[in-house]
């Protein structure tokens, strides 16, 4: 099977004619598409003349970027591989001759059919942190980055790589105590919300959307940062509970104006410092990308716990994949 880097080097030696990779589209549902929220923020960042695109499936298939053309890359990803709109994203991808990359955990689901490449990654317990989707997406991102434009930071967002699967496994260690604490505490309240900014804010999504609200039924809302002090500080007092992420990096002053403030007005905070949690070891001039694969590593041992203090098993669903919708 063809490395990441082969892929691009692929695509691009193909596109060389017609002047290369101009757009990069990410595009998936729910957890997935909070997978790649880390690949979008990277390349907006970092990039200078390549558009990004993060799109849920159905927005992507019912309002297509008009920019979608001969300099675009599609990758799309989906976990079970069968997810309707996420297909059809891949299949009109297909029909109008861009190169489909497909992440997927299920090799000969139905979404493959349309892939021009199918890229595995690991899942489930004792997974290798750097294999997961979300490092797929960004391996993707800086590969495409790099050999078009050049990313001078390569070599120090690779030792990154080497580097998240430990950070991840002594912070899932640090924070076993605390996360029982957490459901002792929280396993009776209605609403949780959900606090981050940058790269990492993917991490603070998929915790509302596919945790609390999906696998928990608990009413949540991520909320960013910045937007915090924009609206949603309003309803802060001392009762409302808040995860805040205290990330890694150039937006880490977002989440400490809002801590502040919570500090003053809230007593329910939960904080996850990547700081403390041990990902500063990565450089700082990569160190932001990695923050979602922390926390949404270190969100498993509270859930696990929530969903216990809860006895409201994680796979509990009414509604998703049991009636039409
Ligand atoms: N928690 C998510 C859901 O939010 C989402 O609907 C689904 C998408 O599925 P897939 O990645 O298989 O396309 O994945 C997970 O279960």
């Amino acid at each position: 099977m063809e490395s990441i880097k082969e892929i691009i080097n692929k695509i691009l030696e193909e596109k060389k004619e017609a002047g290369g990779i101009k757009q990069v589209f990410y595009v998936a549902c729910g957890g997935s598409l909070g997978a790649f929220y880390p690949a979008k923020i990277f390349l907006e960042t970092e990039a200078v003349g390549i558009k990004t695109g993060w799109y849920n499936s159905n927005e992507f298939i019912h309002n297509l970027p008009k920019s979608m053309g001969e300099n675009s890359v599609l990758i799309v990803a989906s976990h079970k591989g069968n997810t309707p709109e996420t297909v059809e994203a891949a299949r009109i991808g297909k029909e109008r001759g861009i190169p489909v990359i497909v992440l997927t955990w299920i090799p000969d689901s139905p979404i493959t059919q349309y892939a021009d490449y199918v890229i595995p990654y690991t899942f489930g317990d004792n997974k290798d942190i750097a294999g997961e989707k979300t490092i797929k997406g960004l391996l993707l991102a800086v590969e495409i980055l790099n050999q078009t434009e050049g990313y001078p930071n390569y070599e120090k967002f690779m030792d990154g790589v080497s580097k998240i699967n430990q950070i991840v496994r002594n912070a899932c260690r640090l924070v076993q105590r605390r996360a029982r604490e957490f459901a002792r505490n929280y396993k009776d309240d209605k609403v949780i919300y959900t606090i981050g900014s940058g790269a990492g804010f993917g991490a603070a999504y998929m915790e509302c959307i596919c945790i609390f609200m999906e696998m928990q039924w608990i009413n949540s809302n991520a909320i960013h940062s910045g937007e915090y002090f924009h609206g949603p500080f309003e309803i802060t007092d001392k009762e409302l509970p808040f995860i805040l992420q205290l990330s890694e990096g150039k937006t880490r002053a977002l989440d400490e104006r809002a801590l502040n403030f919570l500090e003053r007005y809230a007593r329910r905070i939960e904080v996850l410092d990547a700081k403390e949690l041990g990902l500063s070891t990565i450089d700082a001039s990569v160190v932001d990308y990695f923050n979602h694969s922390l926390y949404n590593n270190v969100y498993v041992v509270y859930n696990q716990a929530l969903a216990e203090a809860r006895q409201h098993p994680l796979s509990t669903r009414r509604y998703m994949w049991k009636v039409n919708y």
